[in-house]
């Protein structure tokens, strides 16, 4: 992203993270997706959808995320204004330093041209047909009058992994190819942030890993955040962090780290988080909540270094918990 492009964002007088600096020139305010209670309520016929019920999200510059969820859970909704083309009912909500909930029209547009970029899951949708790879990766800095166009295509394709497509129009390219040929176009103007919504959901499984890997790469290369919606199993590979969204909130994360273990063998540590919010609420796993029959109430107790949740049993009443934390009834 350019230094123009930053300078016309909005200052943070909404609370939240402070702007701070980015290395390199590239103005940056903390996190680069931040959400907080955001809600999208669908009005139609009278009926209202909630499918965002106060969702709370914090993205990390140059994190690779992957959004997962079931059906109607509120994937798309998120991401719709994520991508500035959809307004939250509430909450707040901040994209690479841009208010969400203040933009006016103009400022829509220059957000859509210049922080975000946004990849399809429809090939069919991400790029115009009778334009090759390279005139399609080029023209969002046609639009934007930007300069130094031709090396900044030859070295998105080559990034991309392909260069060879360069003179091709999308007919004469594979699902996988035209997908990274549309995160080369969406990463045209350098945004700080990538959306994408189900990109492999229409390729095979060695594309989809091809496509995965080489929007990791080109994240990494050119530090830009990323949040993928998918279905796809295989995405835990190539990110680091996978969110999972329940009934229009976020519920649990997994977080991969890479540790060295005593033979000296690097491997993937896996570890899931239930995401606890500002009021301290958490939503507890379906399966538990499920297997240990837990319903209308539970009950709480605090031990030293963790919290213990509990069926409301009358039988674990009387056997618990005086006889068992020495704490008697007064
Ligand atoms: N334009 C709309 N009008 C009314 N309701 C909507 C609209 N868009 C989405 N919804 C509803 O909002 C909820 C969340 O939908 P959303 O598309 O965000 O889910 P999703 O997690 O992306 O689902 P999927 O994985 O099937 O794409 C669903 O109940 C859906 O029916």
């Amino acid at each position: 992203m350019t230094t123009t492009d930053r300078t016309q964002r909005q200052p943070d007088s909404a609370g939240g993270p402070a702007p701070v600096e980015r290395q390199g020139g590239r103005a940056h305010v903390g996190p680069d997706i931040w959400c907080e209670d955001l809600v999208r309520i669908y009005s139609t016929e009278g009926v209202e959808v909630q499918a965002l019920q106060g969702l709370n999200l914090v993205v990390d510059p140059g994190d690779v995320v992957a959004l997962v969820g079931a059906s109607g859970s509120g994937k798309s909704t998120l991401l719709g204004i994520l991508s500035g083309l959809d307004r939250p009912t509430g909450g707040r909500a901040r994209v690479a330093g841009v208010d969400l909930l203040t933009m006016n029209r103009a400022q829509r547009v220059d957000y859509q041209r210049h922080v975000v970029g946004f990849v399809w899951q429809q090939t069919s949708r991400n790029l115009l047909p009778f334009l090759t790879a390279a005139d399609n990766v080029a023209l969002p800095m046609v639009i934007s009058n930007r300069t130094g166009r031709g090396g900044r295509v030859g070295e998105l394709l080559e990034l991309l992994g392909v260069a060879d497509c360069a003179d091709r129009r999308p007919s004469q390219l594979s699902g996988g190819q035209q997908q990274r040929v549309a995160i080369a176009t969406a990463l045209a103007n350098s945004p700080a942030v990538l959306l994408a919504d189900e990109p492999t959901g229409e390729l095979d499984d060695a594309a989809s890993e091809q496509v995965l890997e080489a929007m990791r790469t080109a994240a990494g290369e050119l530090g830009t955040t990323v949040l993928v919606v998918t279905h796809d199993p295989t995405v835990s590979d190539h990110v680091r962090r996978t969110v999972q969204i329940r009934d229009g909130r976020t519920s649990t994360e997994v977080l991969r780290q890479k540790v060295v273990g005593p033979d000296g063998v690097e491997r993937t540590v896996a570890r899931e988080y239930t995401v606890i919010d500002r009021a301290g609420r958490i939503q507890l796993p379906k399966q538990h909540v499920q297997q240990l029959g837990l319903h209308d109430r539970v009950r709480i107790e605090k031990e030293s270094t963790h919290v213990q949740v509990w069926p409301d049993d009358q039988d674990h009443h009387l056997t618990d918990p005086a006889t068992r934390d020495g704490k008697e009834e007064r």
